[in-house]
């Protein structure tokens, strides 16, 4: 069996509000990946999404999932949407409002599927408490876990997931994120998530698409694709997010957003405790000391 778990070879055309642009797009994704989709507004993203999951056809291409073919425009051959193993999550969440959580669930379930596996994801996404509550009755945050617990009714081994934490404030969307990752290494299904929000990238993705006018543009892991720079920062005081942080024999080597920017930064282990992925702070760093004071996480 191929380690990948999806291939996609796809020929499209765009049609924008500035004429038609020619979509290209070629890439695999392995069993168990989590990979983050992003570029400007009206790259492609969404559509290719779609086209993904077999709810728009392109003119031409080929996509394989494990072993089956999906599409092959040299065949004619098309699964449908229904018939692919897919998972969606969509930003705002597109949860049947007359029907509660619980039902809510239930409704995906296939023919045939017992309904254990809807207590179960109640359970694993904290939601067994507001089973039989309505969408209207719930957080935005609390609705998100209901369309990441039904996208995940079939067990399916691949989730589409476009901007979905996007509407949240910046403490229920690092819950989510959390979350997610949770089932993810308990499910191991694969991950494409489109999104702008640098922190996820670099909190969730294993692989990095970034795309522009209907390609992709660079292709990789989170730092060979954003961090093509090291920066010297003695003698600064700055401001900025940590990404990452880790060991990296006796200095913590961290990542951070800084002045709109990846930076990576060597500092002190003592500092461990407090560069968490999230953390916000201010740093100055001269002649290997460093004061760091944290500012919100
Ligand atoms: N089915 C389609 N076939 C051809 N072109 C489409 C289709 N759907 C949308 N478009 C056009 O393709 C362009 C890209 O749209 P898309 O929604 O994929 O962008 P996006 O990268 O997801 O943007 P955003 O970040 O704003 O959501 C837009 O100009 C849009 O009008």
């Amino acid at each position: 069996m191929s380690d990948n778990l999806l291939d996609v070879h796809i020929r499209h055309t765009l049609h924008t509000a500035h004429g038609v642009l020619p979509m290209e797009v070629d890439f695999a994704l392995a069993r168990g990946q989590i990979m983050a989709l992003t570029g400007p507004s009206g790259a492609g993203k969404t559509t290719l999404l779609r086209l993904i999951a077999g709810l728009i056809h392109p003119k031409t291409g080929r996509i394989s999932f494990q072993n089956d073919r999906w599409l092959d425009s040299r065949t004619r051959l098309h699964i449908p949407a229904q018939d692919r193993h897919i998972g969606f999550v969509f930003q705002d969440y597109a949860l049947f409002p007359h029907l509660t959580v619980r039902k809510n669930l239930l409704f995906a379930l296939a023919k045939n599927q017992s309904p254990a596996v809807v207590d179960e994801l109640l359970e694993a996404t904290g939601l067994a408490q507001l089973a039989d509550r309505k969408p209207a009755q719930l957080s935005g945050g609390q609705q998100q876990r209901v369309a990441l617990a039904r996208a995940l009714v079939r067990k399916p081994e691949l989730l589409l997931m476009d901007e979905p934490f996007a509407a949240l404030d910046p403490e229920m969307r690092y819950q989510l994120q959390d979350l997610l990752l949770q089932l993810h290494r308990q499910q191991a299904f694969s991950v494409i998530l489109v999104t702008h929000d640098m922190g996820e990238i670099f909190r969730l993705a294993d692989r990095v698409a970034m795309m522009e006018k209907g390609k992709l543009t660079h292709f990789g892991t989170p730092s060979e694709v954003y961090l093509n720079e090291q920066t010297a920062t003695d003698g600064l005081v700055i401001y900025g997010e940590v990404l990452t942080c880790e060991h990296h024999e006796d200095t913590l080597a961290a990542t951070a957003w800084i002045d709109g920017k990846i930076r990576r930064l060597s500092l002190p282990l003592h500092y461990e405790n407090q560069l968490r992925p999230g953390v916000t702070f201010t740093l100055h760093y001269a002649g290997g000391n460093a004061d760091l004071r944290i500012i919100e996480t």
